[in-house]
């Protein structure tokens, strides 16, 4: 069988502006939550390159990218291309194709998935080609950060946690309910002045446990849309978004709590960052808290030539590669540092309910999932154009964290005033608690 060689002529290949420029990546590693401002990422995007799959081995495909080191993959082109050296591409991580899932997530992602149990919404996703292995690395990203919320959980004793969950696909542009899919129906979405677009009567069910969880995950997956492509025996037909809301309640009766009332007093910022409970950053600093995780496993662009779709394949086909085009603008006008333009979020319900998470306030990391095969080339380069851009809203973004952190003094602020009402409100029931006491 012939192997196809890529679109572009390696004339063309070097003068591509293919990697990202040194001066613009930026490879302070991800802080840890809670740790220094000023480090912090906005979007991470890592890179995950998969071995040839048997498809492409039978085919005799060649493998045409390299990873370089842990952070900069590049293209290889064939022997008859190689007078021209292509320039490398460079980001936050790069996992050649021994990399195991739970490397991806230890040293791409988790700080990020984590960010959500310090009080920052976090969203994951995954974005590149049809087969390229999004589903592959989501399925054990999603199952490694069950794991960390419930060590959480189970390490954070002075608070109670409540975990909830949703699942949504948009599928031909219709939003489905993934926990309630008799329904059948297509969700609406809705602007709330506060949360931002919110998807009509979507069900949101409360986990009692880990495995509950899972379960409930598990649900969601048997309920997207799949269909066999030439490219994938299951591919993923649809854009599918998992959301687990954390909610936390501090204990009453916990020390974090008497160092609450403690810090009250003073009432100065600075006692907040000292106080290991009050961390700027985190969300134990507040009383109530209420954080979001979304796993986002979008469905893969393809070409019609190459996936031989027709029919309702090529139907949903045209649906993906739209909004995979409107999220690419997105993208590429948050990267262009113009503040004031027009973000065409609106145009596609995938980027209206991922608006917060590309130019709000929350932390998102991108794993950009790539086909080391020769004869995918074209689509391999365009998903680390896509990367390329990602990792430039970067510097745009952080502007708003500091709208992030005045919000969060107001937050805490009126937090403070809640809790010193409360404190000057008798309580009957611990009055009563305390005579016994004294009596006995
Ligand atoms: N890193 C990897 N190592 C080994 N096998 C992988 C890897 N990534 C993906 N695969 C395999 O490749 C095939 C395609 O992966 P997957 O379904 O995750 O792709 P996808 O990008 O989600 O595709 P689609 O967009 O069509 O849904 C699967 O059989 C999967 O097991």
């Amino acid at each position: 069988m012939t192997v196809k060689t890529p679109g572009t002529p390696a004339s063309k290949v070097d003068r591509t502006p293919a990697s990202t420029p040194a001066s613009k990546i930026d490879r302070t590693p991800v802080s840890t939550p809670g740790g220094p401002r000023a480090k912090e990422e906005k979007i991470v995007v890592t890179v995950r390159l998969r071995p040839l799959n048997k498809r492409e081995q039978l085919a005799k495909d060649q493998v045409a990218w390299e990873c370089l080191d842990d952070n900069t993959i590049v293209y290889k082109p064939p022997p008859q291309e190689r007078s021209v050296q292509p320039a490398p591409f460079t980001f936050d991580k790069v996992f050649g194709p021994a990399s195991v899932t739970e490397a991806v997530y230890e040293e791409g992602v988790k700080n990020v998935a984590l960010s959500s149990l310090m009080g920052i919404n976090a969203t994951i996703f995954a974005y590149g080609q049809t087969s390229s292995g999004k589903t592959y690395t989501m399925r054990g990203i999603t199952e490694k950060a069950v794991i960390d919320i419930y060590n959480h959980i189970i390490n954070t004793p002075e608070r109670d946690f409540t975990i909830k969950i949703s699942g949504l696909e948009i599928y031909n542009e219709n939003v489905r309910d993934l926990l309630n899919s008799e329904s059948g129906r297509s969700l609406k979405l809705l602007d709330d002045p506060e949360k931002g677009t919110v998807v009509e009567k979507l069900v949101e069910e409360t986990a009692s446990n880990d495995q509950h969880l899972r379960h409930l995950i598990s649900i969601c997956e048997a309920q997207r849309q799949v269909g066999e492509t030439a490219l994938n025996d299951n591919s993923s037909r649809s854009h599918q978004i998992i959301r687990l809301t954390i909610e936390s309640t501090l204990r009453e009766n916990s020390d974090c709590v008497r160092s609450f009332v403690a810090s009250l007093v003073r009432k100065e910022q600075n006692t907040f960052s000292e106080n290991p409970c009050f961390n700027f950053t985190s969300g134990l600093t507040s009383v109530n808290a209420n954080d979001v995780q979304n796993f986002v496993d979008l469905a893969g662009s393809e070409r019609a030539s190459q996936s031989l779709a027709d029919g309702a394949r090529l139907r949903e086909g045209c649906h993906i590669n739209l909004s995979l085009m409107t999220l690419t603008t997105v993208i590429r006008k948050l990267s262009s540092g113009k503040r004031s333009g027009h973000i065409p979020y609106r145009d596609s319900k995938l980027t209206r309910i991922l608006q917060h998470s590309l130019g709000g306030n929350a932390r998102t990391a991108i794993i950009c999932t790539l086909s080391p095969a020769l004869s995918h080339f074209e689509q391999s380069r365009n998903t680390l154009f896509f990367a390329t851009r990602a990792k430039e809203v970067t510097n745009n973004a952080r502007v708003n964290m500091v709208v992030s952190d005045k919000q969060l003094v107001k937050h805490l602020q009126k937090e403070v005033a809640r809790l010193e009402a409360e404190l000057r409100t008798p309580d009957p029931l611990r009055e009563k608690e305390l005579k016994i006491q004294q009596v006995n």
